[in-house]
């Protein structure tokens, strides 16, 4: 792509799967490609989000469901957006995907949850991040569990089983999707495929600048 509309790229999997460590590694690894690199997560931090992330664990089923999707809306509109009209590549730390897998955790059918995401910014490049569930759980013990999805033994299999679904139903819907194994891997190494996978900047003639990357040691 070389317009001046920025790319978006999602990150999602299970809890404790490395989405945030990647999502480090890669907007330094993109900076180092000549993108102007903006990044966000879900909830946001407006208002809406910071409610929503504070009821997680209090809510439950469709009206969680309802305030994830509010606060998703109101993301795309004042924040999303108006970075990829910049020509920003944003990077979102959880998004669509998410939805599809914890809010089924919560019993909410999709087609419900279809629904409520009809009409949103679809990204660009949706990332899966997976890996063996009894890795995912040693990386949980060792950094903690920080809400309900987190407290089930049994979360990490049904997590990982579940984004693959959600990684069907997004490509069924014509998004570029990538699933990636975090397991045997660093974290440089799976942003890396990313950063590959990712358009150019907006706005460049030439492709990605290869050799001024700079890669991040885990
Ligand atoms: N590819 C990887 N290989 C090994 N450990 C990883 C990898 N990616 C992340 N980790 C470790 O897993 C733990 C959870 O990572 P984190 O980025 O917080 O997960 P998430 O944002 O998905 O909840 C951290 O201790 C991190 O260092
Ligand atoms: C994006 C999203 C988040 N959530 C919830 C799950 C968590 O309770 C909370 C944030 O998740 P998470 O990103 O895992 O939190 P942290 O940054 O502390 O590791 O939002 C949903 O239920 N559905 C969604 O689609």
């Amino acid at each position: 792509m070389t317009g001046t509309r920025g790319t978006f790229i999602t990150l999602d999997g299970p809890g404790a799967v490395g989405k945030s460590t990647v999502l480090t590694a890669l907007g330094h690894l993109l900076r180092g490609r000549g993108h102007r690199v903006h990044t966000t997560a879900e909830p946001s931090t407006s208002a809406l989000g910071q409610f929503t992330r504070a009821h997680a664990d209090s809510l439950h089923g469709r009206a969680l469901a309802c305030l994830v999707a509010a606060n998703r809306h109101e993301h795309i509109e004042t924040e999303i957006q108006p970075h990829i009209d910049a020509g920003d590549t944003v990077l979102c730390d959880r998004y669509l995907a998410s939805t599809l897998v914890l809010q089924r955790l919560d019993g909410v059918p999709e087609p419900y949850l279809l629904a409520l995401n009809a009409d949103i910014l679809l990204p660009d490049l949706a990332v899966i991040l997976t890996a063996d569930p009894a890795m995912i759980a040693a990386r949980l013990t060792v950094r903690g569990a920080r809400h309900r999805f987190h407290l089930d033994p049994a979360a990490p299999a049904r997590e990982v089983a579940l984004y693959a679904e959600a990684a069907c139903t997004l490509g069924s819907r014509g998004v570029h999707v990538l699933v990636l194994d975090t397991d045997g891997t660093t974290p440089t190494n799976v942003a890396t495929r990313i950063a590959d996978a990712t358009p150019p900047p907006a706005g460049s003639v030439l492709g990605p600048t290869r050799p001024d990357d700079h890669p991040v040691t885990p």
